[in-house]
């Protein structure tokens, strides 16, 4: 849930959240609907089987249950749902196979829709694996049971039946992960954008890695409201593209960039710290103050540099790297300032 949606909105929704307010992820919740929804599928028989005297039915039908309580809880309390998701499909495929092997032919109803719920919570190649092996699995158990005909409808229709899931679960995770790639484009540079510079500097939070250090670059271009006078919008933004090219050029490909405003950059310097960003920033300076970013005119910029100290907060290091880069422009632009030490510009 964004936090642009209304707070009337954020609070019917707040029971739903993880331990601290933390917002689940969608396959968290799609496995504890699952679970949910297999219970009061799978209780009425279980009973009935238990009233009918049919122990070993009634016990396959009461486990899953069970296990299906297990893990609502387990996923409502600590949010890890990967492990948690193989287990359930591993779980409803063997009971299942139970079913069908004590059952006969008319449990198999109950393959389609526990199939098809693997591509719900497993990648696509996973839930066709362990559907293949249930498949093989099950033809030994009906195979003696059943014409070869009737057999083989059963087989085509459930290898259909996965074909189709297969490429449906396949075709939405390409469009979300295209999708997922557009929302945190720039369009006019081709860098991140804003909401890609949050995410990574959340995710970099949360890292426990402390040899992976890394430092925050804050750029903006002096005096481009004059550019844009001068020569136009277009020129402007020609300018913009240019700059996010040479910063590409300068940078390893470690190092991410990122448009954070109109005419302001960020650079997340991986693996740098505030020396190893103070030279990199310097060396951009002076790289951007030698290219021709636009035809007659010199174009200059400005960095604030700031460490990305882990016991502080992403908001911390972006407050500090602008403070830096105002005390740039403020030092008469074309200057690199470094948090708690000047650093040379021009
Ligand atoms: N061409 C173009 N201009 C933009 C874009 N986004 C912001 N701008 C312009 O960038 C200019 C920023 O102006 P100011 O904030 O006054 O900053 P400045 O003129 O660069 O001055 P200093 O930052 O103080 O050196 C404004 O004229 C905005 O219109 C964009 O996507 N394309």
């Amino acid at each position: 849930m964004s936090a642009s949606e209304p707070a009337s909105k954020r609070r019917r929704w707040r029971w739903l959240a993880g331990a601290g307010g933390r917002q689940r992820r969608q396959e968290e919740v799609i496995l504890m609907m699952l679970c949910a929804l297999s219970i009061p599928s799978i209780l009425p028989f279980g009973i009935y089987r238990l009233l009918q005297g049919s122990w070993i039915s009634a016990a396959v039908d009461m486990a899953l249950v069970i296990a299906m309580s297990a893990v609502i809880v387990d996923v409502w309390r600590t949010g890890r749902y990967q492990t948690a998701s193989l287990w359930v499909t591993i779980f409803y495929s063997a009971g299942m196979l139970v079913t069908v092997y004590l059952r006969g032919v008319s449990l198999v109803y109950w393959v389609y829709p526990t199939m098809i719920a693997a591509y719900f919570v497993l990648r696509p190649s996973v839930a066709l694996t362990i559907n293949s092996v249930s498949l093989a699995v099950m033809v030994v158990v009906l195979v003696a049971k059943l014409e070869v005909v009737n057999l083989a409808t059963i087989v085509v229709t459930i290898a259909l039946i996965n074909l189709f899931a297969y490429i449906f679960a396949y075709r939405t995770g390409l469009q979300n992960k295209e999708l997922h790639t557009a929302v945190e484009l720039d369009f006019l540079t081709a860098v991140g954008n804003r909401r890609a510079l949050d995410r990574r500097l959340s995710e970099y939070a949360q890292e426990r890695r402390p040899q992976l250090e890394s430092s925050l670059l804050l750029l903006d271009l002096d005096h481009f409201k004059l550019i844009n006078d001068q020569y136009g919008h277009a020129a402007g933004d020609k300018a913009l593209v240019r700059l996010a090219e040479l910063m590409r050029r300068h940078t390893r490909s470690s190092d991410r960039i990122f448009r954070y405003g109109g005419e302001e950059f960020a650079i997340i310097a991986t693996g740098a710290g505030l020396n190893a960003a103070a030279s990199l920033a310097e060396g951009l300076r002076a790289a951007v103050a030698a290219a021709t970013l636009m035809e007659g005119h010199p174009i200059t910029i400005s960095i604030g540099v700031a460490y990305m100290d882990k016991d502080r907060e992403p908001a911390d290091w972006l407050a500090q790297a602008d403070k830096m880069l105002y005390a740039a422009k403020q030092a008469g632009r074309n200057a690199v300032r470094v948090a708690e030490s000047s650093y040379g510009g021009a």
